[in-house]
């Protein structure tokens, strides 16, 4: 479980981008986060990742308190949250194998990754999923020469092999055409369910996260202000995620 508690996240002296926020996440549901440019969706992503550091505030992993880790220890929480990028960050002059054995670093020795000295298990579950995904044939192949949406899969197989307990997805069909976004959409939903991961997404896409996700959670100006089954999405919540400006929002603020 995830468990976030009063998360306040401030960039040097300027105003809270994240503004006492709660937020719980339990079980395989995969729950999108949408929101204007600028609403702190990525600046939440990466508070749980430890990208960015929380200014106050609780994320709690399945019994860690995530904030104030450090070294190792921070290492072995980070393990155990796989991360999708909208950018894929793949090694481009690696194989795909190679950019999937990734995932174990911090699992196997750094001789063993810089030799490329797989262990057998490891080899076996990268192949296992990369079948699931349909990028087996692939795994010799150099990062550089697949499709977006290949390299998509290769990220999301990454992110798996470090057998994650939560899986975070900042915009992670954002460079991809409408098919392609839907069919890595409709893959981290399914691979929630078969591998009993919750997944936290990023998007912008609105059709997407109603369509792919179990609970939408709808940032404005730092805070959530809606938090529902898609389902419950009306026209007068999007207006209110959407609508309005920093200052309109600065005003109420400093009204409470
Ligand atoms: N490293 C940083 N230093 C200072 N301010 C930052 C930094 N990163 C983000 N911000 C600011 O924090 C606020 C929230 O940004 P964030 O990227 O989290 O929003 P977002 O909802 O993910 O936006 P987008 O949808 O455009 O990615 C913005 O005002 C942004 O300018």
């Amino acid at each position: 479980m995830l468990k976030i508690t009063d998360l306040v996240k401030r960039y040097g002296d300027g105003d809270p981008v994240l503004k006492n926020l709660d937020l719980t996440i339990e079980g395989e549901s995969v729950v999108s986060i949408i929101g204007s440019s600028g609403a702190g969706k990525s600046t939440l992503l990466r508070c749980i990742n430890r990208l960015v550091e929380p200014t106050s505030g609780s994320i709690n992993l399945n019994g860690v308190e995530l904030t104030g880790l450090r070294g190792r220890d921070l290492r072995a929480a980070r393990r155990k949250i796989g991360m999708v990028f909208q950018g894929f960050n793949l090694v481009d002059r690696l194989t795909v194998m190679e950019n999937v054995q990734s995932g174990r670093l911090g699992y196997i020795s750094t001789w063993a990754a810089m030799t490329r000295r797989y262990p057998k298990e490891d080899i076996r579950r990268a192949y296992q999923l990369m079948e699931r995904v349909g990028i087996a044939q692939y795994a010799n192949t150099r990062a550089d020469q697949l499709s977006g949406g290949e390299r998509q899969r290769v990220g999301v197989v990454r992110a798996l092999m470090q057998e994650p307990d939560i899986l975070l997805a900042d915009e992670p069909t954002a460079s991809l055409d409408p098919k392609t976004s839907e069919q890595i959409m409709g893959l981290l939903r399914d691979l929630a369910g078969e591998l009993k991961l919750p997944v936290l997404i990023n998007i912008h896409n609105v059709t997407e996260a109603k369509e792919y996700t179990d609970r939408i959670v709808g940032m404005r100006y730092g805070r959530i202000i809606f938090d529902d089954k898609p389902a419950m999405l009306d026209q007068a919540a999007m207006d209110e995620i959407y609508a309005g400006s920093p200052h309109a929002d600065r005003g109420k603020v400093d009204a409470t």
